[in-house]
């Protein structure tokens, strides 16, 4: 397992226009030697200062197609969806060109949507380019939490999407599949403060990829990983 290269800034802010101008390179680079572009993008809070200088750069976005890592099962206009944060910071201005393929869709609950979702993401163009990744102190990613009654399925199943029940959320999520997650050709990893940094030198080290399911995507060699890392 090769270490993932690492890119290290004092402050968030430079980071998050940094890695935005590195994946607006990759994206046209696709778009060039392919014709299209694919990106799963992570929510949460990290995310939100990149997608919005990612935004503002001059790609031939109608070439683009952006979908989620993993979603909370809520409305698109509730403040917890990771659908809304999309279109309220990438997808504007220019970017709005591009394609957004959403998880949500209209089934009661993420289990009934699952099948529905495995359709539409089984059309979109694999290997995607990037998967932009977070992590959360616990050690996940995506919606792969520690303790959940769905983390071996999630880290075995050939499907792309599945539905899970995060152990401390209050909602239902979809989420990529490990194996999603690794049929793409850039991983990009991004984390910010002490603790995360703490959890990521310590995924690195060793541990189970049940105790930190962000090992799904360190310990692998089929996919470069790039890391990067604020205080
Ligand atoms: O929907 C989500 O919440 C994300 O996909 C999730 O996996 C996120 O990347 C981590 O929880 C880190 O979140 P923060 O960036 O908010 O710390």
């Amino acid at each position: 397992m090769s270490r993932p290269v690492e890119h290290v800034f004092a402050d968030g802010a430079a980071a998050a226009e940094n890695l935005a101008r590195r994946i607006g390179a990759v994206l046209g680079e696709a778009i060039a030697a392919r014709g299209v572009a694919g990106i799963a993008l992570s929510g949460g809070r990290s995310p939100r200062p990149v997608l919005e200088a990612l935004s503002g750069l001059p790609l031939d976005w109608g070439k683009v197609v952006v979908t989620l890592v993993d979603e909370r099962w809520v409305a698109p206009d509730h403040a917890d969806s990771n659908e809304r944060l999309i279109r309220e910071t990438l997808l504007t201005g220019a970017a709005a060109k591009a394609r957004f393929v959403a998880m949500k869709n209209d089934a009661a609950d993420a289990y009934a949507g699952a099948a529905a979702c495995e359709t539409v993401f089984m059309a979109l163009p694999w290997p995607l380019d990037i998967v932009l990744l977070g992590m959360g102190e616990d050690g996940h990613t995506a919606s792969l939490f520690p303790q959940a009654r769905e983390l071996a399925e999630g880290l075995s199943t050939q499907a792309r999407v599945l539905a899970v029940t995060p152990p401390a959320d209050p909602h239902q999520r979809m989420t990529l599949s490990a194996s999603a997650i690794v049929d793409s050709r850039h991983i990009f990893l991004q984390i910010g403060g002490a603790a995360k940094k703490a959890v990521y030198d310590r995924a690195l080290a060793g541990g189970s990829v049940e105790e930190l399911p962000i090992r799904l995507a360190l310990c692998q060699d089929k996919v470069p990983v790039e890391v990067w890392i604020s205080d």
